[in-house]
């Protein structure tokens, strides 16, 4: 699947592409560069004090000066409160800016992994993403507890520079010259720390995507008493995402102690030479208190920044793979304006010459026609493999095929807008995912205005009252997650029922393998019955019972129809349906429960 592939993207790229997917990103950042050259230039009145209180209070010529003393402290307090509200200010205005930036780029990128084509994305790899969207987005908000120092630390550098270049040149290029050598290498180092972040963050990837496949597959896991072998899968994918960590940190820690030698090596610098200096009469003692105090501010910034772009290394490389998600290519597109409306009335279909492919995968159709008149009831029966799920999925335009064409009512499938496409063809997959709510609110995701009264009706159309009143609670039964707390064949019913209460005009049926009990059986039957009753109805047919309903049979058999007729005509005559329901009769008995039809 192609979304899984992390394009190469540089840093530049990503930081643009970023802003393209978020424009909020950059609003304001006008004011935050202001705010931030403010509050850099707050932070040097502090060291410029110091230098009056000691030149021109203390030790002013004539004898100490007080008020100059006071005079001083009393702006230099008033400069540290302003810095800091100036601060505040500034880290609120990119707070604010990013985060709406980043809500922005999550819901792209979760709207995209719903717009991913259903016929090839299936749940657990959807859910891959969504841990990734999740996982990376957050570490990007993470960083930002940092950049707002960044943006600060910038302006500090700027300010604090053009300082001490004032108090003394000599003294600014000790300071410069130390920390030149770290400058350089740093890119180097960045590059190397961006790699080392884009597999930390590959790897923290697959280590959800493991646990979060341990969680949903966890009834498999214990039936097959699997928890070692998971365990194990678990217990690598944290390892090799520890190893990955370890390498990343320890270029960190190789940049951090690269910082601290600088950081010494200037300030002693400057100590013996603004003595030296001193002594010579270039320096007054104010001056050189007051370049150690700017040192310190010059510092600052410099670890910060190394230790930010770290950070950001780790952010980008998330960022990256949250990128390739909203840009994965969208293989099945809404017509939208340019479309039109299925025209009114039943429905008719048509395949012309249909082949398939999944992405990556070989040809699993192969010049599939079949045709389908308004209003009859059609069977697709076949080995399992055969491709009548994939045959469905393409008449639903969960995907869309690799050559040859779909046509509902004469219109080309691709052409016919969502809106239309989805109120007037309804489809029932093996698995009618239910959600944790009770079974009116299921059946009612079909029609968001249906009353429970409308409700009932339904059910009682397709013969399920006595069902409903056999539930705890009737119509308001919670289900349970994923629809746990019912049967496999009450699934099915509610699943059934909310297509009914759409009133497509095209029902298509994914008939669910698992084996439901006789009564359900029956109820199902019957239920299936007036469902497609009018309309017209497609239905992968694992029980050859709907077969024996249906006004038309198509057989597939490796991705091609290789018979089609009435069940009647397919059963007397030998081919692969005669051997289908040979093989179906002799294990059910011809009405026995749901079982998957083989040869
Ligand atoms: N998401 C997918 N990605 C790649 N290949 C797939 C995917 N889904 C199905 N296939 C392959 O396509 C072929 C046809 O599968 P399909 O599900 O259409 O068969 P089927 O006749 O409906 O089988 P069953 O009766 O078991 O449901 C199979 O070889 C299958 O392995």
């Amino acid at each position: 699947m192609k979304a899984t592939v992390t394009p190469p993207l540089s840093g530049a790229a990503v930081l643009r592409r970023a802003v393209q997917v978020s424009p909020e990103l950059r609003q304001g950042l006008g004011t935050v560069a202001v705010l931030a050259l403010l509050a850099a230039a707050g932070r040097v009145v502090v060291p410029i004090a110091v230098q009056q209180t000691i030149d021109q209070g203390f030790r002013a010529q004539g004898g100490a000066r007080l008020g100059q003393v006071l005079v001083t402290a009393a702006v230099c307090a008033v400069a540290v409160l302003a810095t800091a509200g100036i601060t505040y200010a500034m880290n609120h205005r990119l707070y604010r800016t990013v985060e709406r930036g980043l809500a922005t780029l999550r819901t792209k990128a979760f709207r995209r992994v719903h717009d991913l084509s259903p016929a090839s994305l299936d749940g657990e790899r959807r859910g891959g993403l969504v841990a990734r969207v999740t996982g990376d987005v957050d570490q990007f908000s993470t960083f930002l507890q940092f950049a707002g120092m960044l943006v600060i630390s910038f302006g500090q550098l700027l300010v604090g520079s053009v300082v001490m270049f004032a108090f003394s040149w000599v003294l600014a290029l000790t300071v410069w010259a130390v920390f030149l050598p770290l400058l350089l290498v740093l890119p180097r180092l960045q590059r190397r720390l961006s790699h080392a972040y884009g597999r930390v963050r590959d790897r923290a990837g697959d280590m959800l995507a493991v646990t979060g496949e341990a969680v949903v597959g966890a009834t498999v896991i214990h039936a097959y008493h699997a928890q070692e072998l998971i365990g194990e899968r678990i217990d690598t994918a944290v390892e090799r995402h520890r190893r990955a960590q370890s390498r990343a940190q320890r270029l960190v820690a190789v940049t951090l102690s690269g910082g601290e030698v600088a950081a010494a090596a200037a300030i002693g610098g400057v100590v013996v030479l603004g003595v030296l200096l001193g002594v010579g009469g270039h320096l007054t003692a104010g001056e050189l208190v007051a370049f150690l105090f700017l040192v310190t501010l010059f510092i600052g910034p410099m670890q910060m920044t190394n230790e930010v772009l770290n950070e950001l290394q780790n952010a980008l490389a998330g960022w990256r793979r949250v990128l390739s998600v909203v840009d994965a290519p969208v293989e099945v597109r809404d017509p939208g304006e340019r479309g039109t409306d299925l025209p009114q009335g039943p429905v008719s279909v048509r395949f012309d010459k249909v082949g398939y492919a999944y992405p990556d995968g070989p040809q699993v159709l192969h010049e599939v026609s079949a045709e389908v008149a308004p209003r009859s009831r059609v069977a697709v029966v076949g080995e399992t493999g055969s491709g009548k799920s994939t045959f469905v999925k393409l008449l639903a335009r969960l995907s869309d095929p690799s050559s040859g064409q779909v046509r509902l009512s004469g219109t080309p499938l691709t052409t016919v807008r969502f809106a239309s496409l989805r109120r007037r063809v309804v489809m029932v997959p093996q698995d009618g995912f239910l959600f944790d709510a009770t079974v009116a609110d299921n059946i009612r995701f079909a029609r968001r205005d249906a009353s429970d009264e409308e409700i009932g009706r339904a059910l009682a159309d397709l013969g399920l009252d006595d069902w409903l009143a056999s539930l705890p609670e009737g119509l308001h039964t919670r289900v349970g997650q994923r629809g746990d707390a019912l049967s496999a064949g009450e699934r099915q019913l509610v699943a059934l029922a909310r297509a009914y209460l759409a009133d497509p005009d095209l029902l298509i049926l994914d008939e669910a393998t698992s084996a439901v009990d006789p009564a359900t059986e029956v109820r199902l039957q019957q239920a299936l019955e007036s469902a497609t009753r009018g309309r017209t109805s497609v239905s992968v047919a694992h029980r050859l019972s709907t077969a024996q309903h249906a006004d038309l049979v198509l057989v597939f058999d490796r991705g091609r129809i290789v018979q089609q007729g009435t069940h009647d005509e397919l059963a007397g005559r030998p081919g692969v349906y005669a051997d289908l329901y040979a093989a179906w009769v002799s294990a059910t008995g011809g009405t026995g429960p749901a079982h998957s039809a083989r040869r």
